[in-house]
């Protein structure tokens, strides 16, 4: 007799008019319910049984988009798969290539006359949310969030210098072309905000997708005629290196003596810069086009949409899982491998590809002197600093290395690949065998999921992990989304690094923290940037790296205790992945610990 008054029990008991025959079939049917729920359970075991024993070790790569998972994952290849590593260095230079056209084109836009500040169009200098993103908040719903397109970015200088010109290279190619402002910063002092992490809008980097390479027959002659001239006025003007360098374009140097025609004008000056900077439009079309394949039977195109600032649809390259884009390179002479492993790549064979490739490398040689005075002018790096612009803190910054990098024969180094920016959308999986681990020959497999920035791809890859490294890049505490422009970089990594730590389905799961991208923090504070500005909780604490970090640090940690659901072992590092002097310690210990937690775990299966 059931006396109970649990619902549960009420629907799970036997009619009370059941048959004994009726009752025979019900317990029949009860015992093989029972029994494939432990032949289910059962195999489940065996399967993480038989993995521990092939010892695969699975890696998660978790963080905000730019928080350096990719880096994190390129660091792993060069360690472990080296020879792979170096010959896919060449598959590099196309994004290194565009890194540095986006470059130029975000100087050239934070001098238009155009982008000065106006109240209207002034970004949020400091956001008075403290929600978590759109993106943040899915990730833990499994929402499925379109790509937020980028607002438009207000240039929210304080002051508009005497530069012309609307167009960013020049004003002579029809609208199609032009380009969507980056993000600048708005007046950072000024406004120094009273919420814990507020922020303001910083330099954006995007490798924006303009229509001018696909534009009528017309206007791509208008623009070869336009590039030649450019180019014979360039190579004209710097035939011999060094390049000159206008003395800066706001100081009063004798016509003609910079370098650059009619030298009498600041304006003029400027503009002759634009002509020989011009051809770089049809550079990144063909890079863009070389990375971003849409043949017939290849991946879409992959850019995201974008700002409409300049009416043009813009966004970031990105690649697309499965590592097909370094197909696309030398898709006309191999096909391209299904998967992503490095060894089926084939440098030489992807060095030349399609009839617009050669011209990449000669006209960024060309441009090289013009790009080199406009990174090199005083004047130009005062408006940039005015404007808050901080091309030397995006990703992908390669102009301190432009002479090298638009070499003739420029192929890139282990350091170039892991400063090269390209975004990772959808997840990538890199699988490769540890050779030696703890001492032992092991043949350890590792698999290291990166998830790409879009967090609603990232909680089926919760179950199962072993270890997930979660990068949150401290230096972005001055920062805003790329995708969400009112929400904090540091405040958004906080929210995330909460989401990780409490999530259920990762109780049991060593979490490893990078607190990322220390290199740019450390140069922050040193250029007087101040945290308390952005996290009021930091008070009057010393605004050094030492001090800053540490606190940080402590905060991370505080989270991490507080939120865990199960006590767990917590191992936080200060990185800066990119550095390979620094970060290959840092791998190997993390290796390590992954591996020891592996045993462990393997044992008490
Ligand atoms: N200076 C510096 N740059 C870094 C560091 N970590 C990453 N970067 C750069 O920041 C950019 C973004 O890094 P990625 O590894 O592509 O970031 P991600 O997390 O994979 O970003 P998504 O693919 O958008 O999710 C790249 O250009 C990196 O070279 C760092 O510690 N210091
Ligand atoms: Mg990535």
């Amino acid at each position: 007799m059931h006396t109970s008054d649990d619902p549960l029990d009420a629907v799970l008991r036997p009619p009370p008019d059941e048959t004994p025959e009726q009752a025979a079939v019900r317990e029949a049917r009860e015992a093989e319910a029972r029994r494939v729920s432990a032949a289910i359970d059962a195999d489940i075991k065996a399967e993480r049984q038989a993995r521990r024993k092939k010892r695969i070790v699975r890696l998660l790569l978790l963080g905000q988009s730019e928080s350096g998972k990719s880096t994190t994952l390129r660091q792993f290849q060069r360690l472990y798969t080296p020879t792979a590593f170096r010959e896919e260095r060449i598959l590099w230079r196309a994004v290194i290539q565009l890194n540095v056209v986006r470059s130029i084109r975000t100087i050239l836009e934070a001098l238009e006359p155009t982008n000065s500040y106006s109240p209207s169009s002034r970004a949020p200098s400091r956001p008075r949310t403290r929600r978590p993103s759109a993106a943040s908040a899915s990730m833990l719903a499994l929402a499925a969030s379109p790509t937020s397109p980028y607002p438009s970015t207000a240039h929210a200088g304080p002051s508009s210098p005497s530069y012309h010109g609307a167009d960013p290279y020049d004003a002579g190619y029809d609208s199609a072309g032009g380009y969507a402002s980056p993000g600048v910063d708005s007046d950072v002092e000024s406004d120094p905000g009273g919420a814990d992490f507020g922020g303001t809008s910083v330099p954006v980097f995007r490798n924006g997708v303009g229509d001018y390479g696909a534009g009528p027959s017309g206007a791509l002659a208008y623009h070869h005629q336009l590039q030649q001239q450019a180019q014979a006025q360039s190579q004209s003007r710097f035939a011999n290196a060094p390049p000159p360098i206008p003395n800066g374009f706001r100081s009063s140097s004798p016509p003609g003596a910079n370098g650059f025609p009619g030298g009498s004008s600041n304006t003029i000056t400027l503009d002759a810069l634009k002509l020989a900077l011009l051809p770089l439009r049809h550079v990144e079309a063909l890079l863009i086009a070389r990375l971003v394949p849409t043949a017939a039977g290849e991946e879409e195109p992959a850019y995201l949409p974008g700002s409409t600032l300049a009416s043009t649809s813009t966004g970031e390259i990105f690649v697309r899982p499965g590592g097909r884009w370094k197909g696309a390179g030398r898709r006309r002479t191999r096909s391209p491998s299904p998967s992503p492993s490095p060894s089926s790549t084939n440098p030489s064979n992807s060095s030349s590809s399609s009839p617009g490739d050669a011209d990449i490398q000669p006209t960024l040689h060309a441009c090289f002197p013009a790009m080199h005075a406009l990174w090199a002018d005083p004047g130009v790096r005062e408006v940039l600093r005015r404007r808050k612009v901080r091309v030397e803190e995006g990703p992908g910054f390669f102009l301190d290395d432009l002479e090298r990098v638009t070499g003739p024969n420029y192929l890139p180094t282990d350091d170039d690949v892991l400063r090269a920016r390209l975004k990772t959308v959808g997840v990538s999986e890199y699988t490769f065998e540890m050779e030696v681990s703890m001492g032992r020959e092991t043949g350890t497999e590792w698999r290291i999921v990166d998830v790409g920035g879009s967090r609603t791809t990232w909680v089926p890859f919760f179950d199962d992990v072993d270890a997930i490294i979660f990068l949150a890049p401290i230096a972005g505490f001055d920062q805003v989304l790329a995708e969400d422009k009112t929400v904090n970089r540091l405040e958004d990594s906080v929210l995330l690094w909460k989401a990780v730590c409490s999530n259920k389905l990762l109780a049991g799961v060593d979490l490893v923290l990078f607190l990322n991208k220390c290199d740019i923090l450390e140069k922050k504070l040193e250029g007087g940037v101040r945290l308390v500005r952005y996290v009021r909780s930091y008070a009057d604490r010393e605004n050094t790296f030492e001090a800053v970090s540490q606190y940080l640090r402590s905060k991370f940690s505080a989270i991490h205790r507080e939120y865990s659901p199960n006590p767990r072992k917590f191992y936080a590092f200060l990185t800066s992945v990119t550095d390979t002097a620094t970060t290959g310690g840092i791998i190997a210990s993390v290796r390590d610990m992954v591996v020891r937690q592996h045993l462990k775990q393997s044992k008490l299966l």
